[in-house]
């Protein structure tokens, strides 16, 4: 079996790692656009060879699209000829909008997947070994697959170290815009505030862990991460209108000096450690 891995950034790359680890398949194929990509992926040796496309379509037995959101809908079109026995497994940060804008040709083959792990870094330097081991998948709306495609999407998955989460689209990008898609427009926006306020030898000499670790993920990729505040918009409105909401209580309570209501507020915050 080949396995063929659209954009070779830190997803691709460490899939391909994975793949190469568990001597899953016999090859792993690779498409990247740009000279300069593809002379990284070549020196890091990310794959066995790089193909065209269309070649890439013909050897594979599944293709995996590791691209931006918005991408892996402006490749569809490309992929409706494929063969009926070829998969085809995004690993999208969003899913409602991918899985509404699979064309009919392909749906079957098409499984909507997206792996609940990352890193703040970006293209092939990004890869990293262990990437998925012991991280949960989420498989949107699997109804709509041959029973092949299926299998084989969680066979893959289950093969590099990963539990499998079922779940349609729309509850997906739910739970995805509050563990992942809110957490980085508050990271994004708490750098910019400090950055307004403060300057860089402050920043420099006075950062401690808890800023550190709150502007980890504003390091993220702008192109990766545009996408996917656009195809989640909605479910971001409401969820910052919920976060503005939480901002505008603790700001109340220090206002009025409700240091009792303050401490309790924070008190059901620890909580969440008790679950995590
Ligand atoms: N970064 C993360 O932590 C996670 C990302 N994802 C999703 O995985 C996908 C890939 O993300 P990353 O690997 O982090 O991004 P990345 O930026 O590290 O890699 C993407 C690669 O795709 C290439 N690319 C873009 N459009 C392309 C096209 N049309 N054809 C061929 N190559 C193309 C880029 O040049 C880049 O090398 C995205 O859809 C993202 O939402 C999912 C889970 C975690
Ligand atoms: O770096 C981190 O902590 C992340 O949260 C990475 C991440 C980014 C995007 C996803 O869709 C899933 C995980």
């Amino acid at each position: 079996m080949n396995i063929g891995i659209i954009g070779l950034g830190l997803m691709g790359g460490s899939f391909s790692k994975a793949l190469k680890k568990y001597s899953i398949c016999d090859k792993v194929y690779g498409y990247a656009r740009t000279p300069k990509t593809i002379e990284k992926i070549l020196e890091l040796d990310l794959v066995d060879r790089l193909l065209p496309l269309d070649e890439l379509k013909k050897e594979c037995d599944i293709i995996v699209l590791a691209i931006p959101v918005d991408s892996i809908i402006g490749l569809m079109d490309d992929l409706k000829d494929v063969d009926d026995n070829t998969t085809i497994i995004d690993m999208g940060s969003t899913k409602e909008i991918i899985v509404k804008n699979i064309p009919q040709e392909i749906r079957k083959n098409f499984v909507a997947a997206h792996p609940m792990t990352g890193t703040e870094k970006f293209g092939p330097e990004a890869a990293i070994d262990y990437l998925y081991e012991g991280k949960a998948v989420v498989l949107c709306d699997l109804e709509e697959n041959d029973e092949l495609h299926k299998q084989r999407a969680i066979d893959i998955f289950q093969q590099i170290g990963m539990r499998i989460i079922y779940m349609n689209s729309k509850d997906h990008d739910i739970h995805a815009c509050y563990m992942s898609h809110l957490p980085h427009a508050i990271s994004y926006s708490l750098a910019n505030t400090v950055m307004n306020h403060e300057d860089p030898r402050s920043i420099i000499a006075l950062a401690a862990g808890g800023f550190k670790d709150m502007s980890r993920i504003a390091k993220s990729s702008p192109d990766m991460w545009t996408d996917i505040f656009r195809q989640n918009r909605n479910n971001l409105l409401k969820s910052i209108d919920l976060f503005e909401e939480n901002m505008k209580d603790v700001r109340q309570m220090i206002e009025k000096e409700d240091y009792k209501s303050l401490k309790e507020w924070m008190k059901k915050a620890n909580t969440l450690h008790e679950i995590l």
